[in-house]
């Protein structure tokens, strides 16, 4: 079996308090990014992972699909497995691309042995392996809440939306990321604003990593100054970054611009 598990983004990110376990709580709007990369699933005499593409820093053995597997493992008689994973989206850039390995290999076993799993029962495992991966089970606009892996429904259209992902290649480690914000409580009304007209959101919608990541990386706020320059009808951080994405409303694709060859890039449409 073979699937294409994408990339995500926020659409705003307030880091409202701090949990007994050592979570923050927040509130976001997760939207997918078709960013993807190819994950093959198929059984096999022995347990097996191989990897192409963007290298996998630490040990393929700490991989999260792997983790997923072992985690169904122990709880159903699963045959052996080899896994192939090509790596396309950047890793520490907030765009979740590693909790979506995750979640995709949770529902491709659970599809591939007919494990008859609900999408409730996939995310209470994808939960266990990371605050983002419950997201990638429904992989569709949610406004999250709690740790970012409670949803209540959205109704959000980015249909006819452009949108350019700029990697600068800078891993920031999403433990580091968070040790930076002082979580508050929440300010204004994160789904209120995002139901307004697009071009009001630079004004009303905002993510607190932003503001505690820009003086340690002043190369985040350069690339969000030069999408707006572009045209960006909104410009914002994703998540823990450093990934940064521009909107780009009505436009089949966006502009382009001239970045140094070593950024990543992705457009399209949302
Ligand atoms: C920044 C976001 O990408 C926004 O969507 C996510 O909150 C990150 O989620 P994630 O990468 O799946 O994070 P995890 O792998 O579960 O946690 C990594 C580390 O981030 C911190 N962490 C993560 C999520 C959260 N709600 N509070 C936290 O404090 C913890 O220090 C944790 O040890
Ligand atoms: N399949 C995978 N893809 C990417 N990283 C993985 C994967 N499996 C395990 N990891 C580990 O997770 C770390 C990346 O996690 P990190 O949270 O920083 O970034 P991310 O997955 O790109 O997304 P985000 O920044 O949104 O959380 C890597 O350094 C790597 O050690």
């Amino acid at each position: 079996m073979l699937v294409f598990p994408n990339a995500k983004l926020n659409l705003g990110l307030y880091v409202t308090g701090r949990r007994p376990d050592g979570f923050r709580t927040l509130e976001s709007v997760f939207v997918p990014l078709p960013w993807c990369d190819a994950l093959e699933v198929l059984p096999a005499a022995a347990i097996s992972l191989t990897l192409t593409g963007i290298p996998i820093p630490g040990e393929p053995a700490t991989n999260l699909c792997l983790r997923a597997y072992e985690l169904l493992r122990a709880d159903f008689a699963l045959p052996p497995v080899q896994l192939h994973l090509h790596k396309v989206v950047p890793i520490g850039a907030g765009l979740g691309g590693g909790s979506g390995d995750a979640a995709f290999a949770l529902r491709a076993l659970n599809d591939l042995f007919q494990l008859q799993l609900s999408a409730e029962g996939l995310e209470s495992y994808a939960r266990r392996l990371g605050a983002d991966c419950a997201f990638f089970i429904q992989n569709k606009p949610v406004f999250a809440i709690e740790k970012g892996d409670v949803f209540e429904n959205i109704n959000l259209d980015l249909r006819g939306v452009a949108c350019k992902v700029i990697y600068p290649g800078l891993h920031i480690s999403t433990a580091e990321a968070y040790a930076r914000v002082t979580p508050r409580p929440l300010r204004h009304g994160l789904r209120e604003a995002l139901g307004q007209p697009l071009e009001t959101w630079r004004h009303t919608v905002s993510n607190d990593f932003e503001d505690a990541l820009t003086p340690h990386y002043p190369v985040l706020s350069e690339i969000k100054a030069a999408l707006y320059a572009a045209g960006a009808a909104y410009a914002s951080l994703s998540g823990s970054g450093s990934a940064v994405y521009g909107l780009f409303p009505g436009q089949e694709t966006p502009p382009n611009m001239s970045l140094p060859a070593e950024y990543q890039v992705w457009e399209g449409q949302l």
